[in-house]
């Protein structure tokens, strides 16, 4: 299959193809952009020589009609309301990296994100890629919206024990914590040496764009609105995120049942890893990775339960899901060009 990736210079453009280069359904990577037309992509990025030099090629239609199958933007906000219909049109499928088409409402969107939404219609088209929970509809999809990092590892921890009834859905609070890769190439302020060094930001605070998102899938899996207190805060590393997540107990809940709960629950998806009562997982265990660690416990004295999930920003939150998804939809085994263990330490 010949893939296209419209924003390759980019970290998610970068991580896409560190993997789609090991695939072994892949027969060409065609790499497209907005700004640097002839350029070598290995002169920004020397981990990538292979003997592949990679030159990046203009984003017009000419480029990409009759060139690729799969389209991955890995790009800003607006640009695939502007692309997608485009290349669905050309018989292209698309997978969005962005946030532009994973809310089902256009007012949220735009109360959330501050800029105009994507056409309806479009929107509509699209399905929301939680490899995981949403295979059947991934399947038969021409369009996936790629879930976003945080909401990614929430989700995947929250959703089985809000299905099973074993947590009060109007008690859930999320402490997020994010590598800065999180934020793209681009430096700023924010995320420079000199601020992120031995500092820890929270951002952001009542106000991220994930939270519509994470509120809206979760609905899917008790049909009740929820509203979650959801804060991610900024720490001094590169990738990974942590979400730390308590809600209250429902009667009778044990950490046992919770644990036997997520068990069964991926008891046949590869990459999410639960870890044994009283064992939690770090950003570590899964860097580099597609895997999705999660680890719970109960603490009778305060009701509480406490789930904490890790994930790679860039790749179970980003390429890495974006590429199970592509497997899912050509019903490839899942795990595809995507096995490799963690870096460690
Ligand atoms: N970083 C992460 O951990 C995650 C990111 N995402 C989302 O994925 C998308 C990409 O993120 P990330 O790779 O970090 O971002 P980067 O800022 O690192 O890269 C984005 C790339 O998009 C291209 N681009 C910029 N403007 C345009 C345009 N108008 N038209 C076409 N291409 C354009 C640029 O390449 P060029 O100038 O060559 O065109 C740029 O390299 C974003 O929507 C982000 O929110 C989602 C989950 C996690
Ligand atoms: C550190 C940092 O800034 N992280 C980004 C998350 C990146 C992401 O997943 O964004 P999209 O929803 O746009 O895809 C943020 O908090 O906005």
């Amino acid at each position: 299959m010949n893939v296209g990736i419209i924003g390759a210079s980019g970290y998610g453009g970068v991580e896409l193809i560190r993997f789609l280069n090991q695939h072994p359904k892949i027969e060409s990577i065609n790499l497209y952009t907005s700004s640097e037309e002839g350029v070598l992509l290995t002169n920004h990025y020397p981990h990538l020589l292979n003997g592949d030099t990679y030159t990046l090629r203009p984003l017009v239609e000419a480029e990409l009609s009759g060139q690729v199958d799969t389209v991955f933007l890995a790009t800003p906000p607006g640009v695939s309301s502007k692309w997608s219909q485009w290349l669905l049109d050309q018989g292209i499928r698309v997978i969005d990296l962005s946030g532009d088409l994973r809310l089902h409402s256009q007012s949220i969107y735009e109360t959330w994100y501050k800029r105009e939404a994507a056409s309806l219609s479009l929107i509509k088209q699209a399905t929301y890629g939680l490899s995981e929970w949403n295979k059947d509809t991934i399947q038969s999809s021409q369009l996936i919206a790629n879930p976003g990092c945080f909401p990614t590892a929430i989700l995947l921890a929250l959703a089985p024990v809000l299905q099973a009834g074993l947590i009060d859905p109007a008690s859930i609070i999320i402490d997020a914590k994010t590598g800065t890769s999180g934020a793209g190439k681009s430096p700023s302020q924010t995320t420079h040496f000199s601020e992120m060094n031995e500092n820890f930001k929270i951002y952001g605070v009542a106000t991220h764009k994930h939270t519509p998102e994470i509120e809206q899938e979760l609905r899917a899996f008790t049909n009740e609105e929820i509203k979650v207190s959801f804060q991610p805060h900024l720490v001094p590393m590169v990738r990974g995120i942590m979400a730390t997540i308590y809600a209250s107990g429902v009667e009778g809940v044990t950490s046992k049942k919770l644990y036997d709960c997520l068990k069964q629950a991926y008891e046949h998806h590869s990459f999410i890893r639960i870890r044994d009562i009283g064992d939690f997982p770090q950003t570590k265990h899964v860097y580099g990775s597609n895997y999705c660690d999660i680890g719970v416990a109960y603490d009778e004295r305060t009701n509480r339960v406490i789930l904490a999930s890790v994930i790679d920003n860039l790749v179970k939150g980003a390429a890495g899901q974006a590429i199970q998804n592509m497997n899912l939809m050509n019903e490839w085994e899942e795990h595809t060009g995507l096995m490799v263990l963690p870096v460690y330490p």
